[in-house]
């Protein structure tokens, strides 16, 4: 039985019959990619957006490494009337209501920057399960759009299953992170790789089991 995430339909099956949606042919997970979800010229904006107001990235557990997660971060505004576009652009390719979506994020990299391997769920055995899903649960899907190719590294590599996906202007890629019976997916794990040269942008949504807020 697929999870309830709030949606009609399963987001697999919504995403599968999407025109332009490419499912990668994978056994373990669901994982979609979607290129051109938006314009160079939206992702140019979104870029300065995150260039305004960024911080350094956080991690809910780093596994005792500071260099777990070198990135910076952006809290976009969600009022902002692109911001608010590509988020409801999101929830209607996913089916996923976007009450169910924590506040999307920007992410930073600048050479020699990184994400580690991890995976986008809470661990049901961490000390901050309750914390992070007592209100909203568990994660559900990621949706992570490409604002930009950066001049050399930054693939987004899923380790468990051998598939490095690289970036690109626009490209969005959707995958869910639970398993058929509603716990993480191992399969999931996944790593921003080093940026080596010129700087890499991209926004994140992940979607929760119940509205968030
Ligand atoms: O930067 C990437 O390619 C991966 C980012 C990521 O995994 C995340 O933000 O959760
Ligand atoms: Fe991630």
């Amino acid at each position: 039985m697929k999870r309830a995430v709030g949606a009609d339909m399963d987001p697999a099956t919504r995403l599968r019959s999407a025109p332009g949606t490419q499912r990668v042919p994978l056994r373990e997970l669901d994982l979609f990619i979607y290129r051109n979800f938006l314009g160079e010229a939206e992702c140019a904006l979104l870029r300065d957006l995150i260039d305004e107001r960024r911080r350094p990235s956080t991690i809910a557990d780093d596994q005792g490494d500071a260099r777990f997660r070198t990135s910076e971060t952006c809290d976009l505004d969600g009022d902002h009337p692109l911001v608010a576009a590509v988020v409801a652009k999101l929830s209607d390719l996913t089916g996923i209501p976007a009450s169910h979506g924590e506040p999307i994020q920007g992410q930073r990299y600048a050479p020699g920057q990184e994400f580690k391997p991890h995976t986008d769920t809470f661990n049901p055995g961490g000390a901050d399960y309750f914390e992070h899903c007592a209100d909203s649960g568990q994660r559900t899907w990621t949706a992570m759009l490409y604002l930009n190719q950066p001049d050399d590294g930054g693939a987004t590599r899923f380790k468990t299953i051998g598939k490095t996906v690289q970036p690109e202007t626009g490209k969005l890629l959707v995958w869910n992170n639970l398993s058929a019976n509603g716990t993480p997916n191992p399969a999931t794990l996944h790593q921003g790789m080093k940026v080596r040269k010129g700087t890499k942008y991209i926004l994140t949504q992940w979607y929760r089991e119940r509205p968030v807020g």
